[in-house]
């Protein structure tokens, strides 16, 4: 079930085919505070293909977000690299469209379909050409009957699926969310999750997918990179890909897996073993 982190072979790589689409090799960030360097990731080293689907798990500030914001080139890494597309020295572009956990992403003096259409007209796309390829993507989130309301007239999940639409909408090479659904009630959650798996099936979207939750992680990924220690590393790359069913046996031992090594990295950190 578990692979060494960057060792993977296009030809055992379930969900992806070829070269690397990104590459993130022995990173390590960290941030200068009034008090000094404060590390977030000691050094971190993984791969993701074309139409992979890769999510970050692990303890609560092992530099998840950190490492998705220098995917999106938000954030430098201090040492190593993060090659996208055979670049490196990233800045943030629509190649890489972000979905963050909180709610207020959205423009609040636009309508739903004016948010979409914005960020198309925002990389070039005609005025007519967004307005009708967003209204087309706002429907495949099942948002057809919302198109002309604001984002205070939305649910916090109608909020994240015009956010999921937005990102889709851009047609980047790779999806980057960090907990997008953290904020939802579980039900929504669990119906979001689904839509996404679906949409990003039915797309072969590349994936890079932030989350504290296990069932989320195995449900909506191709392999799960297990991260721990402080500063941290990658601990475990583990093959999740085409697990659907929690209760099937392969989730279940996926499941028991993630959960053995998720305790160990907590009960570390709790510690302050590190290595
Ligand atoms: N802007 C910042 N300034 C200073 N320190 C930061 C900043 N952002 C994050 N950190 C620190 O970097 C470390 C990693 O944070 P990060 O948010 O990347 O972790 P995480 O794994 O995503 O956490 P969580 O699961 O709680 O969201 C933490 O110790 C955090 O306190």
């Amino acid at each position: 079930m578990s692979q060494t982190a960057g060792a993977t072979d296009s030809a055992t790589t379930p969900g992806g085919s070829g070269e690397p689409l990104l590459t993130v090799d022995r990173v390590a960030i960290g941030y200068h505070q009034p008090q000094g360097y404060v590390p977030a990731v000691g050094e971190a080293t993984f791969e993701v293909r074309q139409g992979e689907k890769v999510i970050l798990l692990g303890p609560s500030g092992c530099g998840k977000s950190t490492l998705l914001k220098a995917v999106a080139g938000f954030l430098r890494p201090d040492s190593g690299r993060v090659v996208f597309d055979g670049r490196a020295d990233l800045e943030p572009g629509p190649d890489r469209a972000v979905v963050f956990q909180e709610l207020d992403q959205l423009f609040p003096w636009r309508t739903v379909i004016g948010n979409v259409a914005y960020a198309l007209r925002a990389t070039g796309t005609p005025r007519a050409e967004a307005r009708r390829q967003a209204g087309e993507q706002l429907t495949l989130m099942g948002l057809d009957h919302a198109l002309d309301r604001y984002p205070h007239q939305l649910s916090g999940g109608m909020k994240q699926r015009v956010a999921i639409a937005r990102a889709f909408a851009l047609a980047p090479r790779m999806l980057l969310m960090d907990e997008p659904f953290g904020a939802l009630d579980a039900q929504t959650r669990g119906r979001l999750q689904h839509e996404l798996a679906e949409l990003a099936r039915r797309t072969r979207a590349s994936l890079l997918f932030v989350t504290h939750s296990i069932d989320e992680a195995i449900l909506l990924g191709d392999r799960v990179i297990v991260l721990g220690g402080r500063p941290s590393r990658v601990r475990d790359d583990v093959d999740v890909a085409g697990l659907e069913q929690p209760d099937e046996e392969r989730f279940v031992q996926a499941r028991r897996h993630l959960r053995g090594l998720l305790a160990s990295e907590e009960e570390e950190a709790a510690h302050g073993v590190f290595d």
